[in-house]
């Protein structure tokens, strides 16, 4: 049904949904094969998950901000845009949780015993990711291992208490919140991306951008010269078998013969299929892949000079990590951090009285949070899959249905959760539906 569509809407050969960094790369690829797309965004910017902003005086990020230097596909592009990358200074102290509650380490101390833990956990992940950017070539002995959860490998491990409390705090807050709802292949993929070494996972936060991660999203859809739609929600994709027509919010029509869905993983249930999702599509967006419940972005403003101090929170604390990012002008330091299980993120009061378990003497005066859960185009953080997942989704979920492809940062076969992996099936995406226009 519907209108007509009107004939200066109907020159595209491809719709993009979504201007986060799977939806530019879409764009970028499908314009490289001389197409020309169209990008249909429900917010007023580029990004997503990527949110590059100013606050307190200092570029900061809401969203991703890290780089691993494995990350080859995110480095082809920032050398292709002349982008440049910071790392931050190291940190000089750290504060983990203890059976005898919190205590502070040097960071040359504590982080040879982290490493010693999660090389157990992980343990095994050298055979069953043999390959770690084809995850299921060892589909066979992953059978065993895919249904776990992080909290069911630490339990059969049976570490000591002082072991437990220095992992599973972090392990927690890469789940969002609960050890129970990640999946332990998720994070195992990580760490065999990483080198399969602590030195490797280490390097997780070892560069950003200099000038923001959504300048790299910028490049990139500049080189796409996309038509962008801002503020365009899409609430409809039918696909009549020749062309695919989009539907948005405001009842307009747009048509192609050819989409690609870029929109967060979670949200696909909220965007009418015609016809609907295959099964395991749909599966997979009532489970999620986005992290819940805990996945706020949290810049905090805190009084004096507390140091170049990184905090782990243990496993249900309200602030789930804390690192530090830079000393302002007037003797304030600005530190990032992650919120916990059951923390009023928006009352100042209790992000200072959960601040305060770690660092006393300090305060906080003021902060800017991006709550990534209750963001209504997000509705979770980062991609991690929860437990079994990967055996049951990610092959299918990877796949077209009809003219219609899926993009994500939350679907890649690399790097969940990360520009590397939103990259990698922004280009998959392309290459899916370039032979069907
Ligand atoms: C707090 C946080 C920290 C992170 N830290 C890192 C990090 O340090 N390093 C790293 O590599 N990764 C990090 N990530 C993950 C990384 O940000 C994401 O994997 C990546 O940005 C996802 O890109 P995407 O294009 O798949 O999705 P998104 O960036 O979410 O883009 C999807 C786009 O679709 C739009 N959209 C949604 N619904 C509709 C609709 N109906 N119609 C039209 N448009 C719609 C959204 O507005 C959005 O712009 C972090 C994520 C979060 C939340």
């Amino acid at each position: 049904g519907g209108r007509a569509v009107p004939e200066e809407e109907a020159r595209y050969d491809a719709i993009v949904i979504g201007a986060g960094f799977a939806g530019v790369t879409a764009a970028r690829e499908l314009r490289n094969k001389g197409l020309k797309p169209l990008v249909l965004e429900a917010r007023d910017r580029i990004g997503g998950r990527v949110w590059t902003s100013t606050w307190a005086g200092e570029q900061v990020e809401l969203g991703g901000a890290w780089l691993h230097p494995n990350y080859e596909l995110t480095y082809k592009e920032l050398n292709r845009y002349g982008l440049k990358t910071i790392s931050d200074a190291a940190p000089e102290k750290a504060i983990y949780p203890t059976p005898a509650g919190y205590k502070t380490f040097a960071p040359e101390e504590i982080v040879p015993r982290i490493g010693a833990v999660l090389a157990k956990v992980f343990d095994g992940s050298r055979q069953y990711f043999e390959r770690p950017r084809e995850p299921l070539y060892r589909a066979d002995l992953l059978k065993a291992v895919d249904p776990l959860s992080l909290r069911a490998r630490l339990d059969a491990l049976k570490l000591s208490a002082e072991d437990l409390a220095l992992v599973h705090g972090e392990l927690a807050t890469y789940a969002g919140g609960d050890s129970r709802d990640g999946a332990l292949t998720a994070l195992a993929q990580w760490w065999a991306l990483c080198g399969w070494t602590h030195e490797g996972w280490a390097q997780m936060s070892a560069a950003r951008i200099e000038k923001g991660a959504s300048a790299l999203v910028q490049s990139i859809l500049t080189a796409a010269q996309a038509t962008v739609r801002f503020n365009t929600p899409v609430t409809a994709v039918a696909d009549d078998g020749k062309r695919v027509v989009v539907t948005t919010a405001s009842g307009a029509k747009f048509s192609a013969p050819v989409a690609v869905v870029a929109v967060p993983l979670n949200m696909w249930k909220k965007i009418q299929f015609s016809p609907g999702l295959p099964k395991v599509h749909a599966e997979a967006t009532q489970e999620g892949v986005g992290v819940k419940p805990n996945a706020a972005k949290m810049w905090l403003r805190v009084s004096g000079d507390v140091g170049r101090i990184v905090v782990q929170g243990n496993a249900g604390d309200p602030i789930a990590a804390m690192v530090p990012h830079a000393r302002l002008s007037n003797g304030d330091s600005l530190m990032i951090a992650l919120n916990g299980p059951g923390l009023n993120v928006n009352d100042r009061a209790s992000v200072d009285a959960a601040v305060k378990k770690f660092l006393p003497q300090t305060r906080v005066i003021d902060m800017k949070v991006q709550d990534w859960v209750n963001d209504p185009w997000s509705q979770g953080g980062w991609g991690m899959r929860r437990p079994g997942q990967m055996l049951r989704q990610l092959p299918a979920i990877q796949q077209p249905h009809g003219r219609i492809a899926f993009a994500g940062g939350d679907l890649p076969s690399g790097w969940i959760g990360s520009f590397e992996g939103a990259i990698e099936s922004g280009m998959r995406a392309a290459g899916q539906v370039a032979p069907l226009v």
